[in-house]
């Protein structure tokens, strides 16, 4: 029986780990988890599957629980409580399926705690991937990747050398607006922006997929897990998201992982790795079904974003913290529909144009960083 701590329970990811879990009862068990504002669901999670510890984002929140529940519910909130549901000592594994930066403090702690962690929070490694990765080899500590293209990369390497890798092959959906010129995206609605072709995901990440910052995240996040320069990590629209992503080696061949696009299956590959487990109730893949594949080749010009990741990347240090930031910062406006949706890349821009790179950022460094770029993005519209 494997016992997992669970951040960010309340989302696309956490209740598709919900599902993973309820689905093989047998197998894992739900020790602890947080949720967010979302104290509605998180009440129903405590009484299906009765955890030892909870934590949500608001002291009030966790006030009002803690008077529902049974005494063997210890219910925390805010950072401190993140990091107690990551470091949980009856939990053998954390899934962090956190949302944003916030994520970064309960991961480095669950390091330094020796937790294996099923990482889908790709912020954490793009704000601060020198950090964690620096502790998870110090610690040596297992990075398991949930999203789909570095499971898929992971997938693809297992039984193989990294020396034999010639490039990492990431494939992009191309997002909710892959058919629409640049001139298109005046004036798009967040209503179009958060309707992806292939997948059912968080708000954040779907306005990411539609400006491509997604990808670049992803490529940051491949630079990290992989330890692979950026000039060896190549993007690919492919429409279908069949093809979750690829490995070319320096023999010529190309390793892929295909599947229908099912998040469940990464968490569960996370979870149970290096073995696998029935999905019973599945979609199977059926390439006649589909038919087609398409593959294109991405343009940096009509996708700012991307170009944006990789500079920041190649840039290194606080660079990447920055970029994160202000992504994360843009986003936000967006979705409360006080900038436009291009005004995202505009205020990234400027973020990535001001700052003056510091190289090796320690963590108060990089949380100071994040709180002025996300104070001065708002300050900017
Ligand atoms: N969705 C997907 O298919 C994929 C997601 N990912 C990555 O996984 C992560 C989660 O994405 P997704 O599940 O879509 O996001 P969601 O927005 O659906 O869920 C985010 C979760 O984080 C919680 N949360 C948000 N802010 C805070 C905070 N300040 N303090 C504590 N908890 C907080 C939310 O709580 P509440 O809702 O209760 O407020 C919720 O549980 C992201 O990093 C994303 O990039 C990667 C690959 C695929
Ligand atoms: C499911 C997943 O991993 C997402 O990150 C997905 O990749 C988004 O799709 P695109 O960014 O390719 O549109
Ligand atoms: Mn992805």
């Amino acid at each position: 029986m494997k016992k997992i701590s669970l951040m960010g329970a309340t989302g696309s990811i956490g209740t598709q780990t919900l599902e993973v879990i309820r689905e093989h009862p047998e197998e894992f068990k739900l020790t602890a988890f947080s949720a967010g504002k979302n104290i509605d669901e998180a009440r129903k999670m405590i009484a299906e599957f009765n955890p030892l510890l909870v934590s949500v984002q608001l002291k009030e929140d966790a006030d009002k629980l803690r008077n529902e529940v049974s005494a063997g519910v210890k219910i925390l909130s805010g950072e401190e409580g993140l990091v107690q549901v990551a470091c949980h000592q009856d939990s053998d594994i954390l899934v962090n399926a956190v949302l944003g930066s916030v994520g970064l403090y309960p991961t480095l702690q669950a390091i330094e705690a020796g937790k294996t962690i099923a990482i889908a929070n790709k912020e954490t490694l793009v704000t601060a991937g020198h950090i964690v990765m620096e502790a998870a080899k110090e610690k040596g500590v297992a990075l398991l990747p949930v999203d789909s293209e570095h499971s898929a990369i992971f997938q693809a390497l297992q039984g193989e050398k990294e020396k034999n890798i010639d490039k990492l092959i990431i494939t992009a959906s191309g997002g909710s607006f892959r058919d629409r010129s640049r001139e298109d995206l005046v004036g798009v609605t967040v209503k179009e922006a958060l309707n992806h072709p292939n997948w059912s995901m968080g708000a954040k990440i779907t306005i990411d997929s539609a400006s491509m910052m997604n990808k670049g995240l992803e490529v940051i996040e491949a630079h990290w897990l992989f330890d692979m320069p950026y000039d060896k990590i190549d993007v690919l629209q492919h429409r279908e998201s069949i093809i979750h992503s690829m490995i070319q080696f320096h023999d010529t061949s190309v390793m892929a992982q295909l599947g229908t696009p099912d998040m469940r299956v990464p968490i569960q590959y996370a979870l149970t790795y290096p073995d696998r487990l029935e999905r019973n109730e599945a979609k199977r893949l059926d390439l006649a079904e589909i038919g087609k594949l398409h593959f294109e080749k991405m343009d940096f010009e009509r996708f700012r974003c991307l170009k944006f990741a990789y500079e920041a990347g190649r840039t290194g240090g606080s660079m990447t913290t920055v970029l994160n930031a202000a992504n994360e910062a843009a986003v936000s406006l967006f979705l409360e529909e006080k900038i436009s949706f291009l005004g995202i890349e505009d205020l990234i821009e400027r973020a990535l144009d001001e700052h003056e790179v510091i190289q090796n950022p320690d963590l108060e460094t990089i949380r100071e960083i994040d709180g002025q770029t996300r104070s001065a993005v708002s300050r900017w519209i």
